[in-house]
């Protein structure tokens, strides 16, 4: 537990900050845009109105009756928060419900012709074709004959900058990345993430991934260059079970990475070989548990899924969703040491992460002065900063 008291957890129900902009603009804004993406019926589009009516001025309305996860739900709060505004409850829980409201008004759960299809599927495909990942994929041909600690420090950035913008976050941002200054590492504890992964490493990378496309690519490439120079034994790949925040991966993205990854020319069609193989043999495997899509933070995680995480040799969590969920979603003091918000976590962990939300831990007073200086609070949200933190001592060894 964090020796550290609690920070207030963020809320929605603040005009003018970040959550309030989120919930009153963007998640209408990613109404509008499935609802243009796909022809849809009359029942979708009533759905989808009354979606919209809801989260903007209405309460949080419970699943109905024959919801599958219905149950799951209610354990996860539903019953607390029905009846209460989307912006007075805490902000990670009514986002998280807005996705799952919404996957119910397009028909992806429950009966129908609809099942399984996912409303954000043509935004994650245009972004996996883009020339842009075609640039991104052609660069790994001038790494080929580098030494492999700057190949493998190239990935891991690549991976940490691939989360640089999501397309949920692209939605309200549009214009951010050309008027920011040039990115730039408000924490690096990369030292000791390669020392958890030497090169004469046998031990199991649990990577919790975020982003689907432009994101995933380099996670998986960063996967592909570990096994391949034998600083892992294994990797374990986790994923979200559903659709969610518009570009987070699914089993489904993971298939067409790979599948992009393999029919591109040079060196990446080579990273794909190593990926697919280790699929075969179980060195890589993917992973899609419920609480992945859970509206609680990672403190609550499920005794199976601690188990995984504690007897892995890393677990790297990506973006910023992620960091809120293990950090907790609070308004920390910003000098608050990571160690300190990470000290329940039961094994060593990591966070790659681009700053897109107000949470954050872990920084030297110098760097947040200087930040704030620059940019006010700006620098919290634009996803022009990033971070690399670690925890490595696991639970174990901290009692
Ligand atoms: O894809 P990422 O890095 O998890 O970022 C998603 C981000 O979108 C937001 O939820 C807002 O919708 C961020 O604050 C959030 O954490």
């Amino acid at each position: 537990m964090p020796v550290t008291p609690a920070a207030p957890v963020l809320l929605g129900n603040e005009p003018g900050s970040f959550p309030h902009s989120v919930l009153a603009e963007r998640h209408p804004a990613i109404i509008r845009q499935v609802r243009d993406a796909f022809p849809y019926g009359p029942g979708q589009h009533r759905a989808l109105d009354e979606l919209l009516k809801s989260c903007t001025e209405g309460v949080i309305e419970p699943l109905p009756e024959d919801a599958g996860d219905r149950d799951r739900w209610r354990a996860w709060g539903l019953d607390d928060y029905a009846g209460r505004s989307w912006f007075d409850v805490p902000w990670l829980w009514s986002e998280s419900y807005f996705y799952r409201r919404l996957l119910g008004a397009v028909g992806h759960v429950g009966p129908g012709a609809w099942q399984g299809i996912d409303p954000f599927r043509p935004f994650k495909r245009a972004e996996l074709d883009a020339p842009e990942t075609d640039e991104e994929l052609a660069a790994l041909d001038a790494l080929q004959d580098r030494p492999e600690e700057e190949r493998a420090r190239a990935l891991l950035h690549g991976s940490l900058w691939g989360n640089r913008a999501d397309l949920g976050f692209r939605l309200s941002a549009a214009g951010t990345e050309a008027a920011e200054p040039a990115p730039a590492l408000v924490a690096d504890d990369s030292e000791t993430l390669w020392s958890l992964l030497p090169p004469s490493g046998t031990g199991t990378l649990c990577l919790v991934a975020d982003n689907a496309g432009r994101e995933l690519v380099p996670d998986l490439l960063l996967i592909a260059h570990l096994l391949a120079e034998g600083r892992i034994g294994r990797a374990v790949l986790h994923v979200k079970p559903y659709p969610y925040y518009v570009s987070d991966a699914t089993a489904a993205d993971v298939v067409d990475a790979l599948q992009r990854l393999a029919a591109a020319p040079g060196a990446a069609a080579g990273y794909a070989r190593v990926l697919w193989s280790a699929m075969a043999d179980g060195r890589l495997t993917v992973r899609a548990h419920p609480f992945s899509c859970a509206p609680l933070p990672y403190a609550d995680l499920p005794d199976d899924l601690r188990a995984e995480f504690a007897s892995a040799t890393l677990t790297l969590f990506k973006g910023d969703l992620n960091y809120r969920r293990l950090v907790g979603d609070r308004l920390w003091p910003p000098t608050t040491p990571f160690q300190d918000v990470t000290a329940w976590f039961p094994g060593p962990v990591a966070a790659l992460r681009t700053l897109k939300s107000d949470v954050i831990t872990g920084l030297s007073a110098p760097t947040e002065s200087a930040l704030v200086a620059a940019q006010g609070r700006r620098w919290r949200t634009g996803g022009t900063h990033a971070l690399i933190q670690v925890n490595a001592s696991s639970e174990m060894h901290r009692k």
